[in-house]
């Protein structure tokens, strides 16, 4: 049971260099699911996903794609071919280039004979407010309800699922439906400090709003024991 749990738990390798990435990965052999962000990748590229790879890991691509319909068709063309199981997009790039995106990962997935990431959007970055999202960006909805159009526009552009708030995955849920997979990052175990996730909730609620998969990554990479912090979270999630 907990091994099931932990399959359901992705820790960011959010780290400035391939060697700390590796360190990390090695520490806590329970974790099954990495995420490879912007940091990482940028510093190291694609050898981290070998390394992944060569372990049995799954992996979560997060680069975050954002630019024009040919841009991101090209950028998914290429990220296809690396054999990683999850990627994002925001939402916000438009439903062509959300189309586009979906599309340019089967056509690269099919040529490099692999199977194709599951594409997944970032309706509304967690470290936003509400406060922020109205007077900073503008954004006239009430931010549940502006999630909610990114994801339904996610869901009818082809793409397999979201990225959002613990907050959201409720209504997300009930609107998206079952097979529509929802990755909630902004999970803090009680008594962590939030830093600056603004739309956080514990991964007990988490887990109970729909969420599929949870991201959590300093309360587990920056603990004194980072393997014991995994251990404690899958139990608490065991035991809820
Ligand atoms: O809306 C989003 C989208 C992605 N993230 C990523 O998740 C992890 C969270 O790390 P913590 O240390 O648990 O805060 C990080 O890699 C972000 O890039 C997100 O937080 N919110």
């Amino acid at each position: 049971m907990t091994t099931e749990i932990a399959q359901r738990i992705i820790v960011p390798l959010d780290v400035p260099s391939e060697a700390d990435a590796i360190a990390l990965i090695d520490q806590i052999p329970q974790v099954q699911f990495w995420k490879v962000g912007l940091e990482l990748f940028v510093s190291c590229g694609p050898s981290i996903l070998e390394q992944l790879k060569q372990r049995q890991k799954k992996v979560f691509l997060d680069l975050k794609f954002h630019d024009i319909p040919n841009t991101v068709a090209g950028a998914c063309r290429s990220a296809a071919t690396y054999g990683v199981d999850l990627l994002t997009i925001h939402a916000t790039a438009g439903r062509p280039a959300l189309s586009a995106a979906q599309q340019a990962l089967q056509e690269g997935a099919q040529s490099a004979q692999t199977a194709p990431p599951k594409l997944i959007a970032i309706t509304v970055l967690t470290s936003l407010s509400l406060r922020e999202l109205a007077l900073d960006l503008k954004i006239p909805l009430e931010l549940p309800e502006y999630a909610l159009q990114m994801g339904l526009l996610a869901q009818e552009s082809g793409l397999n699922g979201i990225v959002c708030s613990p907050h959201e995955a409720e209504q997300m849920r009930q609107v998206c439906g079952d097979e529509f997979l929802i990755v909630c990052p902004g999970v803090r175990p009680p008594g962590s400090v939030t830093g600056d996730q603004k739309r956080a909730m514990t991964p007990t609620a988490a887990m109970q709003a729909g969420a599929n998969y949870l991201v959590i990554g300093r309360p587990i990479t920056t603990a004194t024991d980072p393997q014991q912090a995994f251990q404690q979270i899958c139990t608490d999630l065991v035991s809820a």
